[in-house]
C-alpha cells in the first residue's frame, strides 16, 4: 500500500505547523512586553491560551492554507478604541523582528507580506468606520508620524 500523496499541483506550504506555532507564540511574547501594545491587549485580550490558539489558527490559515480559522479580525478592530499609526508601525515591526529569528526566508517573506497588507487594510477602513471615528475621538487621521 502506498501512503496517499497530496495532488501534484497542491502548493507547497512555506512553512510547517511547528514554525507557526513558534512565529505566534514568540510574537506575542513580545507584544506582551510592549509598552505600547501591551496594555491594548491586557485590555482586550483575557484569555490568552485561547487568543492564541486563535491566532495560529489564522497564521496557519494564511501561510500553510489550513482551514481551520474561523473569525471576524475586520470588525474585531474596527471596534478597539485607540488605533493610530504608531501601533501599526509598531506591530509591524515587532513582528518583522520575529519573522527575522525564524530562519525561514519564505515564510519571512510571505508572513510580512500579508501582515503589512493586512495592517494597511485594518488602519485605512479604522479612519472611515473604526471605534474612534464612530465616536468622534480620532486624533490626526492619515498622519504617520510618532504622534497620531
Ligand atoms: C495596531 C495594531 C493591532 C492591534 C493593537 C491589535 C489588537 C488586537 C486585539 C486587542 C485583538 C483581540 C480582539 C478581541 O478579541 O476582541 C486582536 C485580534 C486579532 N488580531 Fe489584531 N491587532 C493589531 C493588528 C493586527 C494585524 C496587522 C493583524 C493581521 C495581520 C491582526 C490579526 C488579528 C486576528 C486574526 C485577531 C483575531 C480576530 C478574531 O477573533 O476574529 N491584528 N487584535
Amino acid at each position: 500500500m502506498h501512503a496517499v500523496q497530496p495532488p501534484a499541483s497542491a502548493p507547497v506550504p512555506c512553512c510547517s505547523e511547528e514554525e507557526v506555532v513558534l512565529l505566534v507564540h514568540g510574537f506575542y511574547a513580545r507584544v506582551r512586553h510592549d509598552p505600547l501594545l501591551g496594555p491594548v491587549f491586557d485590555r482586550h485580550v483575557h484569555d490568552w491560551d485561547a487568543h492564541l490558539a486563535h491566532l495560529v489558527d489564522f497564521w496557519s490559515a494564511m501561510l500553510r492554507g489550513t482551514r481551520r480559522f474561523s473569525g471576524a479580525p475586520m470588525p474585531r478592530h474596527m471596534a478597539l478604541p485607540g488605533l493610530n499609526p504608531a501601533l501599526f508601525e509598531r506591530w509591524l515591526q515587532l513582528f518583522a523582528r520575529t519573522t527575522a529569528e525564524s530562519g525561514n526566508p519564505a515564510m519571512q517573506a510571505e508572513a510580512d507580506a500579508r501582515a503589512t497588507l493586512i495592517a494597511r487594510r485594518f488602519w485605512q477602513r479604522y479612519q472611515v468606520e473604526g471605534h474612534d471615528v464612530l465616536a468622534g475621538t480620532l486624533r490626526n487621521p492619515g498622519h504617520h508620524g510618532e504622534h497620531p
